[in-house]
């Protein structure tokens, strides 16, 4: 467990992913993804991992007991946090505290009142008691060896309120040994400019030797333009949690402060040899354990964070992608991409060809063709933003002339029966006759419904010929009515995503059309066409 992490770097990076960020709604860690998601923070290169509150959450008691035997931090240390001990109760007897000593974490992270209406209402306790609360559990952590960091709960409340109170609080902690005071905007509600003023302030009042630290919550929308400010006006330690996990609407998301730390203003921040090339990688993996589906828009490593739909973005792009874009997306493990809708003019198309391998380079009137291709068929109801693979397989029949085909599909029919009680069982049953390697096959399909009836069938007419598509599984499947005042005439689209489960890839198709049934049929060949075309399979 132990890291060689000096006691005062230059910049403190400190996550709490594991405490404030599992105070997220829906979030719940267990043991074991706490013990996955660390080293992953370790390998991002943050000075801390702030692990839970021993003594108060049995799980997080745990979390450090095993640690202390199972986790080779190189980059960080642990921290275990918890409050001040109880109001009229002795440090040294308070079993909170003891629980923090037990941890044997290196650092001890601290949450204190410094908001007087909180003491007096909330603690229901005097000023003067809130005081040697703080100094008197800062002085016994620090007794036994531990390193203390002091979270000043509500201090911009408190401070707007009674700044001489909160001014007081911070300075009973670092006059008692602490060696970062993290301001705290508990409740969200800042603004940048404010938090610049009060943390410059607060700088000024307790010299220049102590470190103050920023730990943001994002309620008005600020968290980590509010965590620059405070670095901004001298705060030299932050706090925040990847993909910006927390209480309510989260904390001030880690990666994009120290990315912006860092790539715009030449801070060094993260260390070890893994860093920001790393947190796309990174943030994802930790999205996997969470079990929260990363968000796309997310700054600097969403999946969208460089994807660019615009024709005209495009056009500059292919010139120089600094044009269009605020970071080279390498810088943070993340990719430029290109995406091809009714947007999209020629440069879009030539980009998007280069990402597939297909050079279009001077192909003017070849690109101009793809692109009234598209528009077209996106005013019909296709859409390519979202089917990347239906758009490859366009996009290779203007280049090659024809469309790609590893089987010619005669006819197909369905047959829905419905039988009282039946909801649980087969009552679809679909004919697929088609030609695949030389052979004329007619194949016969059930399933739960209509499209499952006809992917049964085709598989089954399918198998023989091309074995491989036993890998390909459908696992999305989308339908949206595109002209709700239609009623039931209504032109249908469909959007199937498909994965090859041998290559651990997935793919997306789309299909249009007035009947449902037909719309899924083609989005469903194209799902099959495309995972036999990655998978390298030759016409048979
Ligand atoms: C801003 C933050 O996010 S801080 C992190 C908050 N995280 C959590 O609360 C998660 C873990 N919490 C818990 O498991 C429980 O709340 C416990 C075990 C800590 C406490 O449970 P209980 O003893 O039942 O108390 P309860 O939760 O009802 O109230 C909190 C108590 O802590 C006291 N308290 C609150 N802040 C502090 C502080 N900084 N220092 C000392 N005591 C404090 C309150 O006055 C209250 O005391 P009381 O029980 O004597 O009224
Ligand atoms: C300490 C903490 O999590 C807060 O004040 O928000």
């Amino acid at each position: 467990m132990t890291s060689d992490h000096s006691q005062h770097s230059a910049f403190d990076v400190y996550d709490t992913t594991l405490r404030d960020g599992a105070q997220q709604e829906g979030m719940n860690l267990s043991v074991a993804d706490k013990l996955a998601i660390a080293p992953l923070l370790d390998e991002l290169g943050v000075g801390f991992i702030e692990g839970g509150w021993p003594g108060a959450i049995p799980k997080d008691t745990e979390f450090f007991a095993r640690a202390a035997k199972e986790l080779h931090l190189t980059n960080a240390v642990l921290a275990a946090f918890g409050a001040t001990r109880k109001a009229g109760v002795k440090a040294v007897d308070d079993p909170q505290v003891r629980a923090l000593l037990d941890a044997q974490t290196p650092v001890v992270t601290l949450v204190a009142k410094t908001d007087i209406r909180h003491v007096e209402r909330a603690l229901r306790t005097t000023a003067a008691e809130n005081l040697a609360m703080i100094t008197d559990t800062v002085s016994l952590l620090v007794g036994e060896g531990r390193r203390v960091v002091l979270d000043a709960e509500h201090f911009f409340d408190g401070y707007r309120y009674d700044p001489g109170y909160a001014l007081e609080a911070i300075l009973a902690a670092f006059g008692s040994g602490a060696e970062v005071v993290t301001l705290c905007d508990t409740n969200g509600g800042m603004l940048p400019d404010g938090v610049a003023q009060i943390v410059g302030e607060v700088q000024a009042a307790v010299g220049h030797g102590p470190r103050l630290g920023m730990h943001a919550h994002n309620d008005s929308g600020c968290a980590v333009a509010n965590t620059l400010a405070a670095v901004g006006a001298g705060a030299g330690h932050v706090q925040g949690t990847v993909n910006g996990y927390g209480e309510r609407t989260g904390n001030a998301d880690l990666i994009a402060v120290v990315a912006n730390l860092e790539i715009k203003q030449g801070r060094n921040l993260l260390v070890g040899s893994g860093g920001l090339r790393e947190a796309t990688r990174i943030a994802h993996a930790i999205s996997e354990i969470t079990n929260i589906s990363p968000f796309a828009r997310q700054p600097y490593i969403g999946a969208s964070a460089f994807a660019h739909k615009a024709g005209l973005h495009a056009s500059a792009i292919r010139v120089d992608p600094d044009l269009y874009q605020h970071i080279d997306p390498i810088r943070v493990g993340n990719d430029m991409r290109m995406l091809i809708s009714d947007m999209a003019g020629r440069a879009s198309i030539e980009l998007k060809g280069r990402e597939l391998g297909i050079d279009l380079a001077g192909q003017s009137e070849l690109l101009g063709r793809v692109m009234n291709r598209i528009k077209d068929a996106e005013a019909q109801g296709y859409t390519y933003d979202a089917a990347d693979a239906s758009f490859e397989l366009l996009l290779r029949e203007e280049v090659d002339g024809e469309r790609l085909a590893f089987f010619d599909v005669e006819s197909w029919r369905v047959i829905v029966e419905t039988l009282p009680g039946t909801l649980d069982h087969a009552n679809a049953e679909a004919t697929v006759k088609l030609t695949a390697g030389g052979t004329r096959t007619v194949a016969t399909g059930e399933g739960n419904g209509p499209v499952n009836a006809l992917d049964h069938a085709l598989r089954q007419a399918l198998v023989t010929t091309y074995p491989e598509i036993e890998r390909l599984e459908l696992i999305d499947f989308k339908v949206r009515i595109m002209d709700t005042m239609h009623g039931t005439d209504a032109v249908t689209r469909v959007l199937v995503e498909t994965m090859d489960s041998g290559a651990e890839t997935t793919w997306r198709t789309v299909g249009v059309g007035p009947n449902v049934i037909e719309a899924s049929f083609e989005a469903i060949v194209d799902s099959i066409v495309y995972g036999l075309l990655r998978a390298g399979v030759a016409r048979r």
